[in-house]
């Protein structure tokens, strides 16, 4: 597979050498700046880039009919605009918020907890993520993915910062040296507290997933998660 990296990062320098690892290889390495993109070259088109530059790498991959996988985070208030673009020019699209399998694994643990935690109406919910202190966004993308999948499953409404409310869920985000991802999910009542946490130790498990989901996209048309990419339920 001709894999063409948008954002040559931390991230974009660990893709490369899993990518190569399982045989692909990367045909451009797009950073900031980048003129003459040759998209004809490209099988797909991997972006773990910044906020401000997600979207327009993103859809000028679709104007050209290249598949886009996605993991830069904190540019979601443009995702459906990005999903009309997909489908208007018949390309390929996948973002998600963490591709480790342990996380999405997480992800479907967090939702399920919720789901028992909504019944008995007697435990008050809290987040912390924890990043390095390069990372732009806060909370992460995963924190906001997990708040979603609380509020999916239970009263509470929204998320927010630092805050506190009856249907609030409080997010707590930390920046400490090079920790690369930390999310924990705290139920806490007045006899006990529940608490289950991810912990990525190193980026190898965000780029594998992110080039099995590229391999996984080859030859489909339209958006997908990578739910539909891992089978988890
Ligand atoms: N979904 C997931 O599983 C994961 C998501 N992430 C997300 O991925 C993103 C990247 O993370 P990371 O690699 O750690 O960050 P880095 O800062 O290490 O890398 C980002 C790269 O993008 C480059 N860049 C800046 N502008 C553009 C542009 N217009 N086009 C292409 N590239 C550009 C930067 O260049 P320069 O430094 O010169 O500005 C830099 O090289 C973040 O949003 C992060 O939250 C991270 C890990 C896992
Ligand atoms: O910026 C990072 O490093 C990470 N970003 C993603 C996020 O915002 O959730 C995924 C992972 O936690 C690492």
């Amino acid at each position: 597979m001709r894999i063409a990296l948008f954002g040559y990062g931390k991230m974009g320098k660990m893709i490369e050498e899993i990518a190569q690892k399982r045989g692909h290889e990367i045909v451009a390495k797009v950073d900031v700046g980048a003129e003459d993109i040759d998209y004809a070259s490209m099988d797909v088109a991997i972006d773990f880039s910044t906020p401000d530059s997600a979207f327009e790498n993103i859809t000028g991959c679709f104007e050209h009919g290249v598949p886009v996988i996605c993991g830069t985070t904190g540019w979601l208030d443009q995702y459906n605009e990005a999903v009309d673009l997909c489908n208007a020019n018949k390309s390929a699209f996948i973002y998600a918020s963490n591709f480790s399998l342990g996380v999405n694994i997480f992800f479907e643990l967090n939702a399920h907890l919720a789901k028992m935690m909504s019944k008995l109406n007697k435990y008050k919910v809290s987040m912390e993520e924890i990043h390095h202190t390069q990372k732009l966004d806060a909370p992460s993308g995963t924190a906001i993915t997990l708040a979603e999948g609380i509020i999916n499953n239970t009263a509470y409404t929204s998320w927010q910062l630092e805050a506190s409310g009856e249907k609030i869920i409080p997010i707590t985000s930390k920046r400490e040296g090079m920790v690369p991802g930390t999310h924990s999910i705290c139920y806490e009542s007045s006899v006990d507290s529940i608490e289950i946490k991810h912990t990525a130790h190193n980026r190898e498990g965000f780029a594998l997933g992110a080039v099995i989901a590229a391999e996984w996209i080859q030859g489909k048309t339209g958006v997908f998660s990578m739910k539909d990419v891992l089978n988890l339920s």
